[in-house]
């Protein structure tokens, strides 16, 4: 039996959920770059969710549902308030949270298709509520309920800001939820999808995938390409910083993927979104040392940069705090995660590999007094 390391190439699954062929990603058939530049967030989640995108009616109803469920039980908020927020991560305060919500749902263990898509609903609806409140918490300040008119995107960014944010954020937040809510079998999708092909809960699938969205290869590289930028500090220092980093043979966040070899899509996107945030501010510096970093890696090396690279500045120029920008990639992917655990409950059989075995010949047990 030979093994594949990291499964590169490996077809685990059929999904009917995203695609990414010949370096085109589409969500249930549309071109993100379509969706990216007309749809709304609920739109997509909809469309991830069932066959089609939804008419007026339909996301109106859709939206209203969201909205209803958009609050968290008082328990997650004073059990928030208990951890030692000096220094714990969000995805950790997350993962936690949302492992609670699971304590705080009475039909958390019913297993039929109707009540795990409204438990979706619940989950999808409560986790910008909680990632805003913790955020909200930890500085000292009291969580803001959610607003029942507002859409997802711009009702996250009220509750973070205490501030209905202005069309051109909105806009900017909405398309960056959407070009992040799927992604075909990445690491927390296929780690949802694991946890729950063993029948367990859906809270404890997304609980798992949040876990494995936490790390710096996968989501949590987003964080770290802000802390890189942060690090170099201006254009000037960039051939300094690469130089040193190459002879270290550091990874350099934010670029390459298993399997786009000749770009990610959803980066220009987030480029464009980059440069127009920035420009004519304070924050034009990050967009313009960004170009420089992505001009010098793609000569250098011969990658690209992924996802994670320009979203980067695009959360910190819309004011968000570091180490958020994970916790609202889990905010976006959810849709993806429940898309796919419910896909997954639909057809299910339990995800059980092998492995090559590459430890110790068979050998004698020898006695404990003998060793
Ligand atoms: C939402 C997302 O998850 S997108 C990805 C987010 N993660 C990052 O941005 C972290 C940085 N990137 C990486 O670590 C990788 O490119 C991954 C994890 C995304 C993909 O990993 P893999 O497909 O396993 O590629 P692997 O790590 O084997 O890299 C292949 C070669 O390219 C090099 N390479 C890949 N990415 C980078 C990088 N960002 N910086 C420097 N070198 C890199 C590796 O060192 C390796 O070189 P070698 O063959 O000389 O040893
Ligand atoms: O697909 C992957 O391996 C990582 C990625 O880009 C994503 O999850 O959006």
């Amino acid at each position: 039996m030979a093994s594949t390391k990291g499964l590169e190439g490996v077809v685990a699954t059929t999904s009917a959920i995203s695609s990414i062929v010949d370096g085109v990603l589409r969500y249930k058939g549309y071109n993100i770059d379509d969706l990216a530049s007309q749809s709304t967030f609920e739109e997509v989640i909809y469309l991830l969710w069932n066959d089609t995108l939804p008419n007026k009616a339909e996301l109106d109803e859709f939206r209203k549902e969201l909205s209803l469920n958009a609050e968290v039980p008082e328990e997650v908020f004073r059990q928030i308030k208990e951890y030692p927020l000096d220094g714990v991560h969000p995805m950790a305060v997350l993962r936690t949270a949302v492992s609670t919500l699971g304590i705080y749902d009475s039909e958390a263990d019913e297993m039929n298709e109707e009540v795990n898509k409204t438990k979706a609903l619940r989950i999808q609806a409560k986790l910008p509520t909680v990632v805003a409140g913790f955020a909200r918490i930890r500085n000292g300040q009291k969580p803001v309920a959610p607003h029942k008119d507002l859409s997802l995107a711009a009702n996250f960014l009220y509750m973070l800001n205490d501030r209905v944010p202005s069309d051109i954020e909105e806009k900017a937040f909405n398309k960056a939820l959407i070009l992040h809510a799927d992604h075909e079998l990445n690491a927390s999708t296929f780690t949802a999808r694991v946890c729950v092909a063993t029948l367990s809960d859906i809270y404890s699938g997304v609980t798992a995938a949040i876990g494995a969205l936490k790390g710096p290869l996968h989501g949590g590289a987003n964080e770290r390409v802000m802390k890189m930028l942060s690090d170099i500090g201006s254009v000037d220092n960039i051939d300094p910083y690469l130089e040193k980093a190459f002879a270290n043979k550091e990874k350099i966040m934010g670029f390459g993927h298993r399997v786009y070899k000749d770009g990610d899509p959803r980066a220009k996107h987030l480029r464009e979104m980059s440069r127009k945030l920035t420009e004519g501010t304070d924050n034009s510096k990050w967009y313009e040392m960004s170009l420089k970093i992505e001009d010098i890696i793609t000569k250098e090396k011969g990658l690209l940069p992924n996802v994670d690279f320009y979203s980067a500045s695009v959360y910190h120029s819309l004011g968000i705090e570091h180490d958020l920008f994970t916790p609202i990639f889990a905010v976006s992917r959810v849709s993806g995660w429940l898309a796919h655990i419910l896909e997954q409950y639909s057809d299910n059989r339990l995800i059980r590999p092998r492995a090559e075995y590459n430890g110790p010949e068979a050998r004698e047990y020898t006695a404990i007094e003998n060793r």
